[in-house]
């Protein structure tokens, strides 16, 4: 196993320690989360199951024979595990390279706890470096983009990818994101965009950066 995957196994298995007995977990997307849910399937029996933000994560929670809630079911989400394609200093982040990102940033809301596992390549000091992904409502596809150009960034349309939510990806370049709240801000008041990546307003409490099989 490389470094990177090293890595993303360790912040994984250190977030497993935190999950409450009895909760349902809010489960996140993409390769680090991976390692999460088999973790998670080791305890299944320990907990009451989880929500999952993206098709993917939902069936392989079901694989490994984890119950998989409806959100608007479920009363109370004492800790939601998911991974980061940046983070800063101060917890803010940018999702949504796996296209999860509107699932994601609603259990980020309703959860109490927001745990971020990463591996060190994701830690940066000004958030941009990775494309920031915005969702968008298919027939605003061209207007976002023209108002993404305005805020300074090259927005490139993720060709052939539909979100979960049946939506499309732009993802905007060349972004140095100094104000990480106010792009966010101006981001989501764009006619036409369902959510963008930024993670700053609802931001991690924790970060568990895996490195060399410790955090
Ligand atoms: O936001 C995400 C998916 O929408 C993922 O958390 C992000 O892309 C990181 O993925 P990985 O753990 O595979 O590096």
């Amino acid at each position: 196993m490389n470094d990177a995957e090293n890595g993303k196994r360790a912040a994984a298995e250190r977030a497993l320690a935190l999950v409450e007995p009895g909760s349902v977990v809010g489960v996140g997307t993409g390769s680090t989360v991976r390692w999460f849910i088999e973790g998670l399937a080791r305890m299944r029996h320990d907990i009451e199951g989880a929500v999952s933000s993206s098709e993917a994560s939902t069936a392989l929670l079901r694989e490994r024979g984890i119950a998989v809630y409806d959100l608007n079911g479920v009363g109370e989400i004492p800790l939601y595990v998911d991974g980061a394609d940046e983070c800063d200093g101060s917890r803010c982040l940018i999702k949504g390279g796996g296209a999860a990102l509107t699932r994601e940033k609603i259990i980020a809301a309703v959860a109490r706890e927001f745990v971020c596992i990463i591996d060190p390549a994701k830690r940066v000091d000004v958030l941009g470096r990775f494309p920031l992904p915005v969702e968008v409502i298919p027939m605003a596809r061209s207007h976002v983009a023209r108002e993404l150009l305005d805020l300074g960034g090259q927005p490139v349309w993720r060709e052939g990818v539909v979100t979960d939510n049946g939506n499309w990806i732009l993802d905007v370049h060349h972004l140095q994101i100094t104000d990480p709240e106010a792009l966010e801000t101006a981001i989501n008041q764009i006619v036409g965009v369902v959510t963008v990546g930024l993670f700053a307003r609802r931001r991690a409490d924790r970060v568990l950066i895996g490195a060399d099989g410790e955090i």
